[in-house]
C-alpha cells in the first residue's frame, strides 16, 4: 500500500489532511507526541470524520496508525524512507522542533532510494514548507544535501477547513464540509483526492489569510472582549458582523488590487465565508480561533501584513487596525502568547508590543490609529 507520513495528529491532520491520504488510497502514520492519540490509532485503527451539518454524515477513515517522535524516532526515520508524501499541520512554531527528525529520515531515504518523495508544510504561514526546509537543511550534511535534486520535492500550500476544538477522548473529528488544499508546483505529482495544484501559491494563500483568518481573528478577539463563547455567538451580533465585513473590504481592497481579482468575485468569496463562519454546529470557541495572538500579530501574519500592505497602496485601514487593538486586549489566562503579551504591555506599553512583535515603529501612522483604538475598546 502507499505510504504517506504525516506530522501532527490534531484536527487539521486527523480532520482533514490524513483523511485525504487514506481516501486516496494511503496507509497513513501520523507522528505525534501525544501518547494518548497515537496509543488509540494503533489500538482503533480507524476513526470518523463526521460534518458539522444537520444530517453529520460521517466518512470513517482507515488504514491510519501513530508513531511518537519522542520515543519511536526509528521507526519515524523508516517510515519516512517509505513514503511518498511527508506533511505536517502542527503548527507553524513547531517546524524546527521536527526538522531534526525529518533531516534523520531525508539522510537516510536519499542513501537508499530513487524514489520522490513529496514534503507539504499544511499550516496557516505564508511560505510554511520553505521555512520547514531552511530548518532541515541546517540539519542535514552537505553530502545528502547534494543528493535532494530530483530526490526530495518541497512545495508551499494553502490549507482552508475549519476544525474547531475536539472532545480529546475521541480519535473522531467534527469539521466543516467546506474544503481546499491548494499545492504549488509545476510537477507530475502523485494524485491526492482534493488536492488542488496550482503553479503560483500567493494569490491562494493571501486570500485565504487574508479573508478566512484575518475575518475569524476580528470575530474572535471582538467576541472574547464582550464575553461571547463561539465564533457563531460573536457573529450574530450586527454591530461585530458589520465590523467583520468591513474589515474584509479593507483586506479585499488590497488583494483585489495586488491580484488583480474581480472586486465582484472577491466580495462574493468575502460573503460566503462569513456564511461559513455562522455555521453554529461547529461551536468553535474563540479561544482557539484567537489562540497564539504573538504568532498572529506577526509582520507577515493576518492583521498586520494587510494593514501594511493597505498603508503602502493607499488605501484606508482603520477597521483593520480596531482588529489590531482587540488583539491587544485579548487577555485568555490559558493562553501562554496571550499572556507574555499581557506582560509586556504592563511593563513597556502596548506601542512596544506593536514594535517588538509586528515590527511597526512606534511614530508610525499605522501605530498611532492602533493606539486611539485600544483607548476607546479598553473602555
Ligand atoms: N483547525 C483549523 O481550523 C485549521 C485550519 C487550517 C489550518 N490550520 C493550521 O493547521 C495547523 C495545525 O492546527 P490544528 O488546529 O490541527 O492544531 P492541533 O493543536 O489540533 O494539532 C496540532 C498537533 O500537533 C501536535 N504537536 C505539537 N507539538 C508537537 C511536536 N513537537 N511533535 C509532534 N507533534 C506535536 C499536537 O499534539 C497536536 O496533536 C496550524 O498551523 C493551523 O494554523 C488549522
Ligand atoms: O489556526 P490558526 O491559529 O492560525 O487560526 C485560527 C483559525 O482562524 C483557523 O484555524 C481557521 O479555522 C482555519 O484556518 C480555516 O481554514
Amino acid at each position: 500500500m502507499k505510504q504517506a507520513i504525516h506530522f501532527g495528529a490534531g484536527n487539521i491532520g486527523r480532520g482533514f489532511i490524513g483523511a485525504l491520504f487514506s481516501q486516496s488510497g494511503y496507509h497513513v502514520t501520523f507522528v505525534d507526541i501525544a501518547e494518548q492519540v497515537i496509543n488509540k490509532l494503533n489500538e482503533e485503527g480507524r476513526y470518523e470524520v463526521k460534518l458539522a451539518t444537520e444530517t453529520m454524515e460521517t466518512e470513517t477513515i482507515e488504514n491510519v496508525s501513530g508513531l511518537n517522535n519522542l520515543h519511536q524516532e526509528g521507526e519515524v526515520i523508516d517510515t519516512i524512507v517509505s513514503s511518498t508524501y511527508l506533511t505536517t499541520a502542527i503548527g507553524p512554531n513547531i517546524l524546527p522542533r521536527i526538522a531534526p527528525l525529518i533531516a534523520k529520515g531525508i539522510t537516510k531515504r536519499v542513501a537508499s532510494s530513487e524514489e520522490p518523495l513529496y514534503v507539504i508544510a499544511c499550516e496557516n504561514q505564508i511560505g510554511a514548507t520553505d521555512i520547514l526546509k531552511k530548518h532541515i537543511l541546517e540539519n542535514l550534511n552537505e553530502e545528502t544535501a547534494a543528493k535532494l535534486e530530483g530526490k526530495v520535492f518541497f512545495f508551499n500550500s494553502a490549507v482552508d477547513r475549519i476544525v474547531p476544538m475536539q472532545d480529546q477522548g475521541s480519535l473522531d473529528v467534527l469539521v466543516e464540509p467546506y474544503y481546499e488544499w491548494v499545492v504549488e508546483t509545476t510537477e507530475e505529482i502523485p494524485p491526492v483526492e482534493g488536492m488542488t495544484i496550482v503553479e503560483d501559491l500567493a494569490p491562494f494563500i493571501e486570500r485565504k489569510l487574508f479573508t478566512v483568518n484575518t475575518g475569524h481573528a476580528v470575530i474572535a478577539y471582538l467576541g472574547y472582549l464582550q464575553g461571547k463563547s463561539t465564533i457563531d455567538q460573536t457573529l450574530a451580533d450586527d454591530g461585530i458582523a458589520a465590523q467583520v465585513k468591513e474589515t474584509l473590504k479593507e483586506t479585499g481592497a488590497y488583494l483585489v488590487k495586488q491580484y488583480g481579482l474581480d472586486e465582484n468575485d472577491h466580495l462574493a468569496y468575502i460573503d460566503k465565508n462569513i456564511e461559513r463562519f455562522k455555521n453554529a454546529y461547529l461551536n468553535d470557541d474563540v479561544t482557539r480561533v484567537g489562540r497564539a495572538p504573538i504568532r498572529k500579530l506577526g509582520p507577515d501574519d493576518r492583521l498586520i501584513r494587510p494593514t501594511t500592505e493597505a498603508q503602502k497602496a493607499g488605501l484606508s485601514y482603520s477597521y483593520l487596525a480596531k482588529a489590531i487593538a482587540a488583539a491587544l486586549l485579548f487577555d485568555n489566562p490559558e493562553d501562554e502568547q496571550a499572556m507574555e503579551i499581557q506582560g509586556m504591555i504592563k511593563e513597556h506599553g502596548p506601542a512596544y508590543v506593536l514594535k517588538k512583535v509586528s515590527g511597526l515603529d512606534a511614530d508610525s501612522e499605522i501605530v498611532e490609529e492602533v493606539l486611539v483604538q485600544y483607548e476607546a475598546l479598553k473602555k
